[in-house]
This record gives structure tokens, sequence and C-alpha cells, in this order.
């Protein structure tokens, strides 16, 4: 029998990882890891969550002794055509004025790296405005930001293409350094509209529900927010059966740097570190290409954007944290890193029933 035709190139062959490049998880170990988390010295089940949570990095890992390595979180900045049409409650000219305030380590994710001891890289992945010449910023930007998405699409299927193959090499650059656990944050102005049109498009649900304040437009401006992405909506017909072309036509390019960073990461068994709305977004696009990407996800945070409790639900997600967060930057990864520290640490240094000597039955 001959092989179906695709009408697409596989989206991982995009990245140089194969066709089959992400695993399936071993789910025999399952059992195994189960059974040590059982025997550690604690009524069953008592460290809830954090159980699954040391489940989940040991099947990622294929080890009963799994271990966070170089923790390192990569913020991409872009910038978004969209902002011209009045969708967000900054000019666009924050997002270079806010690399520049990482750079010089001052942001909310700068402070909560350096609290975690969590790695933090900065990616121009096209701001519009000039950025500080810093030798620390890693500069691969695929454009001085997307086109306006109400008029044209955002970028080209050449510039989606380069974009997610620059997620995907920073992610290996980290990976050959040792890393093994990796977040996605991001800063750009306009890009909750980049990710309540992909949710809208991807999970098939109206725009209204997708569509929250983002930095914290008024009443009026959330209403011409949601007729102005209703409208882009319109404007492009649906492209269902090809997930790069929604992600080309409404995506940003730190949004598909993150989706081709997620898929190189799961390529690696890399813990992946999902942030809020608009990384969940680039993942919800990963996954539209390659499902097995959300094996190796561990989400950090609900964030108070409207739209991303939903898409969190579409992604059967259950995060760890729900602190209210709404400002991305990879902060609520950063937030998350101790406690998958502290799950590895549970299974690689508790002492089981057997090997403290304590009964485990009444
Ligand atoms: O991560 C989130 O859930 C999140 C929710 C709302 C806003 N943000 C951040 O705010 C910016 C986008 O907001 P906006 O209103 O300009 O579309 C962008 O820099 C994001 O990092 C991030
Ligand atoms: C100040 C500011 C900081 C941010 N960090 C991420 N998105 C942001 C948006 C604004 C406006």
């Amino acid at each position: 029998m001959s092989q179906p035709v695709h009408m697409h190139a596989s989206p991982v062959a995009h990245l140089s990882v194969g066709v089959n490049a992400i695993a399936p998880l071993d789910l025999r170990l399952h059992d195994a890891l189960r059974h040590a988390i059982d025997r550690k010295t604690k009524p069953l089940g008592s460290l809830g969550r954090i159980e699954g949570l040391a489940l989940r990095i040991g099947l990622i890992q294929r080890s009963l002794r799994p271990a966070i390595v170089r923790p390192t979180l990569l913020v991409f900045a872009a910038d978004h055509g969209i902002v011209a049409e009045g969708v967000s409650a900054f000019p666009q000219v924050v997002t270079s004025q806010m690399v520049a305030n990482f750079l010089a380590g001052g942001a909310a994710v700068n402070v909560f790296c350096r609290s975690a001891d969590v790695a933090l890289e900065v990616i121009d992945a096209g701001v519009a405005t000039p950025l500080p010449r810093d030798p620390a910023l890693v500069s691969m930007p695929v454009g001085p930001g997307t086109r306006d998405f109400l008029h044209a699409p955002a970028m080209s299927r050449e510039q989606l293409d380069l974009a997610l193959r620059s997620g995907a090499a920073r992610v290996a650059h980290h990976a050959e350094l040792g890393c093994n656990t990796i977040g996605f944050g991001e800063m750009g102005i306009g890009n909750t509209s980049s990710a309540a049109c992909l949710m809208s498009r991807l999970c098939d649900l109206p725009i209204d529900i997708c569509v929250g304040r983002g930095t914290g437009v008024d009443d009026a401006g959330l209403a011409r927010k949601r007729s102005v992405l209703a409208r882009a909506l319109a404007a492009h017909p649906r492209t269902d059966d090809d997930p790069l072309a929604t992600l080309a036509t409404f995506g940003g390019f730190e949004i598909a740097m993150i989706a081709g960073g997620m898929l190189a990461a799961a390529a690696r068994s890399m813990v992946i570190l999902v942030d809020g709305f608009i990384a969940s977004a680039a993942l919800l696009a990963a996954a539209a290409l390659e499902r097995r990407v959300l094996d190796y996800c561990v989400f950090a945070h609900t964030s108070r954007e409207t739209g991303h409790r939903l898409l969190l639900e579409r992604l059967e997600a259950t995060p760890l944290l729900d602190l209210d967060l709404r400002l991305g930057e990879g902060t609520g990864c950063a937030l998350a890193v101790p406690l998958l520290r502290a799950a590895t640490a549970m299974l690689c240094e508790m002492a089981s029933f057997e090997s403290a000597n304590v009964s485990d039955r009444g």
C-alpha cells in the first residue's frame, strides 16, 4: 500500500529534527515512579500535586531520579502591526523600553529569576524600535514587527519558518550547555491580540471569550479590541487543515519562536515550562503541529487574562500556581521553578518507609 500523501512537510521537519522527533513518553516507568513516591515516608498522596509533578518530570526525563539542571528562561520580544488599530493600553515603544529594562536587570522577570536561581536570556525576535547595543541581547529579528493582520497576514511563510527555526536554535544552544528545563516568556505590546485570534481559530471559539484587557484597556478599549479582532478574523478565511497558515496570519514573531522552541525542547526530552496567556497560545499552535509536545509541558500558572482559563481547559492543563498574575515575561515560570526543584528532591532525597524504618500501616 502506498503511504498517505501529506500536503505539508512535517512541521517538525522545519526544525531539522526529523518527522518523529518527539518521542512518546515511556509509560512503563509510570508504575515504578508511582511506587517510589508512594513508599516515601508520608501518608499516601499527602504531597498532593507535588507528587504528580515529580511523576511528570520523571516521565519526561525517563528517570526514577530526575533533576532540574540549569533551568533557563528565554524571553522573546517582538512588535505587532495590529497595535495601529488601538488594541493596547500602551504604545509600541514600550516593547523596546522593556527589553532595555530586562538587559539592565530591573524587570519583574529579572528579580524572580535571580531569586529562584534561573538563567535568563533575552531575544530580539523582531522589535520595531531601536534597542540598546548590548552583547547580552540575542539578536535574531525576523523583521521590524509584524504587519497589521487586520489588512494582511501578520507574516509570510518564509518569516514564519525563520521564526520557528530561530526559536528551536536557541533551545538547542541551551540543551547543548546541559539545560534540561526551559521556560518561555515574551514581551510584545499588542501580543494578547495575536494570542486571542490564535485561540479563537485553533480552538474554534467565539473571539469575544478569547479577548481580555491585556495591559489594561478600559471598557471602551476592550469594545474596540473585540471589534478590531472580529473584523480581522472575518478578513482571513479559515485554514483549519493548515495550522502554520493560521500562525502566519495572526501570530507574532515571538509567538512563533516560542512555538518552534517548544517543539525543539520536546524533541530533546526537556521539561517545558509554560507561562501565561500568550505562551499558552504559542503552545496551542505548537500542539496543532505536533500534539506530543503537550506531554513535555508543566503549566506554571493561571493568568488573570480573560481566556487563559478556557485555553488551559482546552489544553487539559492544571497549572501549579494561581496568583492573579497577568504580566507575561515568563514571570510565572520563574516563580514555579522552586516547586520543580522540590518535586525532584522529594523523589531523590526523601526517605522511604523501608530506608527510615517507619511503619507504613496502623
Ligand atoms: O502572560 C499573560 O498572561 C499576559 C497577560 C496580559 C498581558 N501580558 C503582557 O502584556 C503585553 C501584551 O498586552 P497588550 O495589551 O499590549 O496586548 C505583553 O508584553 C505581555 O507580556 C501578558
Ligand atoms: C510596563 C510593561 C511591562 C511588561 N512586561 C510584559 N508586558 C509588559 C507590558 C508593559 C506595559
